[in-house]
C-alpha cells in the first residue's frame, strides 16, 4: 500500500505499508523500494485501521421478528463502509443457558460472516447457573454481558439482578455493558398515551424522556460503584446521561460510553416526520431533541465518550415497521447504520468537531482496546492483522437506499451529502473492497475470542 497518509490513534505519517500473509509486516518510509505481489495506491488517501463496530444486531429476534441482515448480508455491508470486525450480541432466551444461546449464534454466524466477529451476551435470566456460566463465556471469548434496564417482562433485570451480574462480573474479570433507561416509569408513560390515543411513531420518543436515561444511567453506575465492576454504557443518546458519565469518570470509577451515529445526526424531529415515516427512526433509546448532539460531540472530544458504535439494527419498512402502525410499541426497534459509521464519523473531522486522530480512535483502536483485540486489531503497525482501509476524505457521496448493501428497504441518512469515501478494505490481507467492487467472501470471516478489557490493566 504506496503513498497514502496512516493514521492512527497516536498520529498521523506518510509511509507506505508492507502486508505479508494476513498481516501487516512494516512501516516503510515512502518510496522505500520493495517487492510486492500486488500495490495498492493510496496516494492522496488516509490508510487507517480496519472500523472495529462494537454494537450490532445481524438476524435478531424481536417481537416477532428478526432483524433483516444476516451475518453475511450485514457483515457485507460493513466490509463496504470500511468496518472489519462487528462484535454482535448474543441474546439469551428467557429459560435457555448462555452456553446454548453461543452455540445457537454461533451457528448463524460462523462460516456467513465476510469480516471477522465477536459476541457480546445478553443476559436475559440472573440466576445461579448463568451467574455460573458468565465464567464459561469468558473461557469461550466472550467476556462482556449486556443488560436491561429497559423492556419489562422481556428483558429487564431489577436492580438486585443487575447488582449480583455485576458482582460476578467484578470476580471474573468481565465488563457490564448497560441498556440505561428507567423501564418501569417508561412503561406507565407509554400506557397513559395509549389510553389517549396517542398512537403515532413521535410518541415512542416523547415516552421515553431524557431524564429516564439519566436516572437509569446514574443508578448503574451506582451500582457499578457498589460492586466494583467496570461499567460500559452502551448506545448513550441523551446530554443527562453523559453528564452522570462525566461526573463518574472525574471520579476515576471504570465507566465507559459508547454514542452511535444516529444520536449526532438525527433528532426527534425525525420521530415526528408526517405520516408513518417516523417509524423508520425508532430505536432505543430514542432520538432526542437536536441540542442533545453538540453535547455529545462534546463528550466525544473529552473521551467521556469513548467509542461510536452503530447499534445497527435493520427492520424493513414496508414489512416489519409496518407492525406497528397505528401502535407504536409495536414498531421493531432499531435504526440501520453498520455501513455508513466511518463515514458519517468523518464528517465530524470535516466540520472541526474532531481531529482525524480521534476519528481512528473512536472508530476502531479504543473499541479494540476494549473489547480486547489490541493490538491485534485497531493500529496500522508492524505484527498487527492487515485489516486497513484506504480513504479518500476529499469524494463526495449521497448515501442512499438505492445505493447502499445493507439488506433494508430504507436509510435512516437518505440523501445525506458526505465528504469522503472507502475506496479499498483488506481483511487480515484480503482485499475485500476495492473501489467499486466486492472483492470478499462470505466465510472469510473468523470468530475473535476476545481478551479483558485493556483500559483496567
Ligand atoms: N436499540 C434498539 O432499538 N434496538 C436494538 C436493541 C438494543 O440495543 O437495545
Ligand atoms: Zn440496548
Ligand atoms: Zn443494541
Amino acid at each position: 500500500m504506496k503513498g497514502g497518509l496512516v493514521v492512527n490513534a497516536t498520529g498521523a505519517v506518510a509511509a507506505d505499508v508492507l502486508v505479508a500473509g494476513e498481516r501487516i509486516a512494516a512501516l516503510l518510509v515512502p518510496g522505500f523500494p520493495v517487492e510486492a505481489d500486488e500495490v495498492v495506491d493510496a496516494t492522496g488517501k488516509y490508510v487507517i485501521p480496519g472500523g472495529i463496530d462494537a454494537h450490532t444486531h445481524m438476524e435478531m429476534p424481536f417481537g416477532g421478528t428478526s432483524s433483516s441482515d444476516t451475518f453475511a448480508t450485514g457483515t457485507t455491508a460493513a466490509a463496504w463502509g470500511g468496518t472489519t470486525t462487528i462484535i454482535d450480541f448474543a441474546v439469551q432466551a428467557k429459560g435457555t443457558s448462555l452456553l446454548s444461546t453461543l452455540d445457537k449464534w454461533h451457528a448463524k454466524a460462523d462460516g456467513n460472516c465476510a469480516i471477522d466477529y465477536g459476541f457480546h451476551m445478553i443476559v436475559s435470566d440472573v440466576d445461579d447457573s448463568s451467574l455460573k456460566e458468565m465464567a464459561s463465556c469468558a473461557d469461550a471469548g466472550v467476556n462482556t454481558f449486556k443488560m436491561f434496564m429497559a423492556y419489562p417482562g422481556v428483558f429487564y433485570a431489577t436492580d438486585g439482578e443487575i447488582l449480583r451480574a455485576m458482582r460476578r462480573a467484578r470476580e471474573i474479570g468481565a465488563t457490564i455493558m448497560m441498556h440505561a433507561e428507567n423501564g418501569i416509569a417508561i412503561d406507565q408513560l407509554v400506557a397513559q398515551a395509549l389510553a389517549e390515543g396517542r398512537t403515532d411513531p413521535v410518541e415512542h420518543g416523547l415516552t421515553r424522556p431524557p431524564e429516564l436515561e439519566g436516572e437509569a444511567t446514574s443508578r448503574a453506575i451506582t451500582l457499578a460503584r457498589v460492586t466494583g465492576a467496570p461499567l460500559y454504557v452502551v448506545h448513550l443518546s441523551a446530554a443527562q446521561a453523559l453528564d452522570a458519565v462525566t461526573r463518574a469518570r472525574d471520579t476515576g470509577q471504570n465507566v465507559f460510553a459508547e454514542t452511535c451515529p444516529q444520536y449526532l445526526y438525527l433528532s426527534l424531529e425525525d420521530l415526528g416526520r408526517p405520516g408513518f415515516e417516523g417509524a423508520k427512526f425508532v430505536a432505543s433509546p430514542p432520538l432526542r431533541p437536536a441540542a442533545h448532539q453538540a453535547e455529545l460531540w462534546r463528550g466525544l472530544r473529552t473521551n467521556d465518550l469513548s467509542v461510536v458504535s452503530t447499534d445497527h439494527c435493520p427492520f424493513c419498512f414496508k414489512e416489519q415497521k409496518e407492525l406497528g402502525r397505528g401502535d407504536f410499541t409495536k414498531i421493531p426497534n432499531g435504526i440501520p447504520g453498520v455501513e455508513h459509521r466511518i463515514d458519517l464519523l468523518h464528517q465530524g473531522v470535516v466540520r472541526g468537531e474532531i481531529s482525524l486522530e480521534r476519528w481512528v480512535e473512536i472508530c476502531s483502536t479504543t473499541p479494540a482496546r476494549m473489547f480486547g483485540l489490541h493490538p491485534r486489531k485497531g493500529v496500522v503497525a508492524p505484527g498487527a492483522d492487515a485489516d486497513l482501509v484506504v480513504y479518500d476524505p476529499r469524494a463526495r457521496q449521497t448515501v442512499s437506499a438505492a445505493t447502499h448493501h445493507m439488506n433494508v428497504d430504507y436509510s435512516a441518512y437518505e440523501g445525506m451529502e458526505l465528504t469522503g469515501r472507502v475506496e479499498v478494505v483488506l481483511s487480515r490481507g484480503e482485499v475485500v473492497v476495492d473501489g467499486g467492487g466486492f472483492r470478499g467472501s462470505v466465510g472469510h470471516g473468523r470468530f475473535l475470542t476476545r481478551e479483558l478489557n485493556q483500559y483496567l490493566r
